[in-house]
């Protein structure tokens, strides 16, 4: 069991080891690696499940062509496997339903047409769990009017949204946005997700993350500081145990998707700041005067939590030496590797009191892990 996809390099066929077999291997290994913490020896791993078939609600296809004898090509959807190999996708079982009905028809319209299909290298989805579609189709040439016609009948045709991407060119059809909604704990929650910006690939595995973190901490009279926020996917829900909540992130598209997302759930608990989490640390310990943060007075806030997602990296020295004057740590990755250098650290001060397993990336050795951490020391 070497490889990425658990043996079957990316084709999307649910591989022999089967959902139970993947997930029980990641979570041996992940105790495995956990197990210096003595916190973590009288904590049970809470394991939040994917469902074991059309989990992932955006995936990105290479389009990959086959040429006959004449010269004309057959396009097929593709993925680059592990090894560096092109392997062709001709069903995917791992993709929404909605994802999986599209694909093929889809790529049969493309097919007949030598404008839309004409340099074609990519194909990206990006579904709701409502059924909104966008698709964007990333191309080597630059893309004239003759295209936009054609994007928008196909548009037409299957009901969904299309942006058309090459360097430097985004044509946006209709607009660059679908529409999401999320139960969390009884509670509906609208989201607005951006092409570009992040969003979590599996929705019930979001929903179970976003639950656990809200079922595993208390109601507090004080404020939350989040860093990575996104889209403001954890801020909105979380900010209902908090009095006020400041969540800062480095992306301009996902900073407009959050505050258009507090709009739509009329929530004004929380200020979003686009801000790196590294300049984020220099304005709290006033070290650097930011103009982004004129309008926005830090010293109103009384903060006793902190809640983290960041990318694969983790924390860099500052953030992580920022997180450790909190008494409360949220701390959500996409990486065992850095959450465990970071833990060292982190448990010289606090005490584990929740750890989670969240299999948001089934049949691939990764997988996300949310942690809860009290202040033990001064
Ligand atoms: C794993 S995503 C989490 C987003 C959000 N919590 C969610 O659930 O959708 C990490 C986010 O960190 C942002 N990011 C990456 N590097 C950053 C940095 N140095 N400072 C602040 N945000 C950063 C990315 O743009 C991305 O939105």
């Amino acid at each position: 069991m070497n490889c990425e996809y658990f043996g079957k390099c990316g084709s999307c066929t649910i591989h022999d080891i089967g959902y139970e077999g993947q997930l029980d291997f990641k979570i041996q290994r992940e105790k495995e690696r956990f197990s210096n913490f003595t916190d973590l020896k009288d904590i049970d791993f809470d394991i939040i499940k994917s469902d074991e078939q059309n989990f992932r609600n955006r995936a990105e296809f290479k389009i990959w062509k086959n040429f006959d004898e004449n010269d004309n090509a057959t396009l097929s959807y593709a993925m680059t496997s592990v090894e560096k190999n092109v392997l062709e996708i001709n069903s995917c079982q791992i993709v929404s339903l909605d994802i999986a009905n599209l694909m093929p028809k889809l790529l049969e319209e493309i097919q007949k047409n030598k404008i839309l299909s004409f340099k074609l290298f990519a194909i990206e989805f990006l579904n709701s769990t409502t059924g909104d579609m966008l698709v964007t189709l990333i191309y080597h040439r630059k893309l004239e009017e003759d295209w936009n016609t054609l994007a928008l009948e196909l548009s037409n045709k299957f009901n969904i949204k299309i942006i058309g991407r090459s360097r430097k060119q985004k044509v946006i059809l209709e607009n660059d946005y679908i529409d999401e909604k999320l139960n969390i704990n009884n509670t509906n929650y609208n989201f607005r997700y951006i092409e570009g910006g992040f969003t979590q690939p599996n929705s019930k595995v979001n929903i179970g993350m976003i639950e656990w973190v809200l079922n595993n901490i208390k109601d507090s009279r004080e404020d939350l500081c989040e860093l990575y926020c996104g889209g403001g996917n954890f801020t909105i829900p979380l900010s209902s145990k908090f009095r006020k909540v400041l969540a800062t992130e480095i992306s301009k598209t996902s900073i407009k998707s959050a505050k258009t997302n507090c709009e739509l759930n009329n929530n004004t608990k929380i200020e979003f700041i686009r801000m790196s989490a590294e300049e984020f640390v220099e304005a709290l310990e006033e070290k650097r005067v930011f103009s982004r943060l004129k309008d926005v007075d830090l010293k109103a806030y009384d903060f006793d939590s902190i809640f983290v997602d960041p990318p694969r990296a983790g924390l860099d020295d500052t953030t992580r030496a920022l997180v450790k004057n909190f008494d409360q740590i949220i701390y959500v990755s996409c990486n065992p590797e850095t959450l465990h250098r970071d833990l060292e650290e982190l448990t010289k001060t606090h005490k584990i009191i929740n750890f989670a397993l969240f299999d948001q990336f089934a049949y691939t050795h990764h997988i996300e892990t949310g942690v809860i951490l009290k202040r033990s020391i001064n």
